[in-house]
């Protein structure tokens, strides 16, 4: 690799501690704020993440601290690995420190509850920052399997296509191979709304349904979510790649998903606070973000009827079998 970078992960969940290894071993100088000085010290006395990373052992170049002045100073790489509904919350608080000229990493995959809008948009508003200076990383990218050095790929998109090469230089590893991309718009939907029919297919698990079910749901999720897409100018080549289908395919199948392992508990009959306290604190983004989606599809006149029954199930008491019959009762229509 080139001169290696100066970087800063703040988020030390599944995802941050992860990107912060791949980032490590791509040769780069990676300091990781996490919000507990125990977790902190466990990650540099120990090498361990044990809340988020059990038995993954973290390298050597990877530095963690509490202190986000300590990890924001000099860094030319700010990856923000927060939740997105409390992104703009942390970034407010982060946006003195920010290094100047640094490229503001996403990777996040949410829409903002508040004001409808994508992760790069609220990094752009709060940093104040032109958007080439954002960028964002989202693929079929389950932290787990990544962590274990599993190989993947993944998009680096930003609107400033020698920041995006920068970055992916700076990510590329053995076992992850990032892919450049400038549409910012498409990336982000085809990331926010696979969690939400992520959900559906767990719903889907749990009512004991098959692979063609789940096949369906993919499939018709993916039209649904490209619509919105299209709708908010996004390439609609960018939903064929590996953050729109390459993800959803990989969420929705996957066990170790977040999203679709609380589809699943619904699906099975537990209620939303049932589910929200077997997550153990881990976020399940599609469960606020199917509201802030499906008000955006409504302000652009976009049909969602998945998202739609998501969010029936989520937080208006509708049961997954009768929202599995109120999809397949829709009007017919031609593909
Ligand atoms: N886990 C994955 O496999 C994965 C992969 C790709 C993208 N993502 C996305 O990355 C983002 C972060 O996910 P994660 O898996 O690291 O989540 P997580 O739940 O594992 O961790 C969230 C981290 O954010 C911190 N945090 C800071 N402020 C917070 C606040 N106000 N509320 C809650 N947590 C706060 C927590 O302490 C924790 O370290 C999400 O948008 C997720 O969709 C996750
Ligand atoms: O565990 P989930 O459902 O948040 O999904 C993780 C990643 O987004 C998969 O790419």
């Amino acid at each position: 690799m080139a001169r290696p970078e100066r970087i800063a992960v703040l988020g030390g969940g599944s995802w941050g501690t992860t990107f912060a290894k791949v980032l490590a071993d791509a040769g780069n100088d990676v300091v990781l704020w996490v919000r507990r000085a125990e977790v902190a010290a466990e990650i540099n006395e120990s090498r361990y993440n044990s809340g988020y990373l059990p038995g993954v052992e973290l390298p050597e170049r990877l530095r963690a601290t509490d202190d986000a002045a300590e990890a924001l100073q000099a860094a030319e790489i700010v990856v923000l690995a927060v939740p997105s509904q409390s992104l703009r919350e942390n970034l407010a608080g982060w946006q003195p420190l920010l290094p100047e000229d640094a490229t503001l990493v996403s990777l996040s995959k949410g829409v903002e509850l508040s004001t409808l809008k994508r992760m790069s948009q609220v990094i752009a508003e709060v940093a104040d920052v032109p958007m080439g200076r954002v960028a964002v990383v989202s693929g079929p990218n389950l932290a787990k399997e990544i962590a274990a050095e599993q190989p993947t790929a993944t998009v680096v998109a930003c609107p400033d296509e020698p920041r995006a090469v920068a970055l992916q230089q700076a990510c590329s590893t053995s076992y992850f191979r990032p892919y450049t991309n400038t549409d910012l718009v498409g990336i982000e939907i085809a990331g926010a709304c696979k969690n939400v029919i992520a959900l559906a297919c767990g719903m889907a698990v749990g009512l004991g349904f098959g692979h063609n079910t789940m096949s369906s749901l993919i499939t018709r999720g993916l039209a649904e979510t490209t619509r919105l897409g299209v709708a908010l100018g996004a390439d609609p080549m960018s939903f064929a790649g590996l953050a729109g289908l390459g993800d959803l395919v990989a969420t929705c199948m996957s066990p170790l998903s977040r999203n679709r392992t609380f589809g699943e508990r619904l699906g099975r009959g537990e209620t939303l606070a049932q589910a929200q306290d077997a997550a153990h604190g881990q976020v399940s983004e599609g469960v606020k973000s199917c509201s802030s989606i499906r008000e955006l599809a409504a302000r652009h006149g976009v049909e969602m009827p998945i998202t739609d029954v998501v969010y029936g199930v989520c937080h208006e008491g509708l049961q997954p079998g009768p929202a599995a019959a109120e999809l397949l009762g829709r009007e017919r229509k031609p593909e």
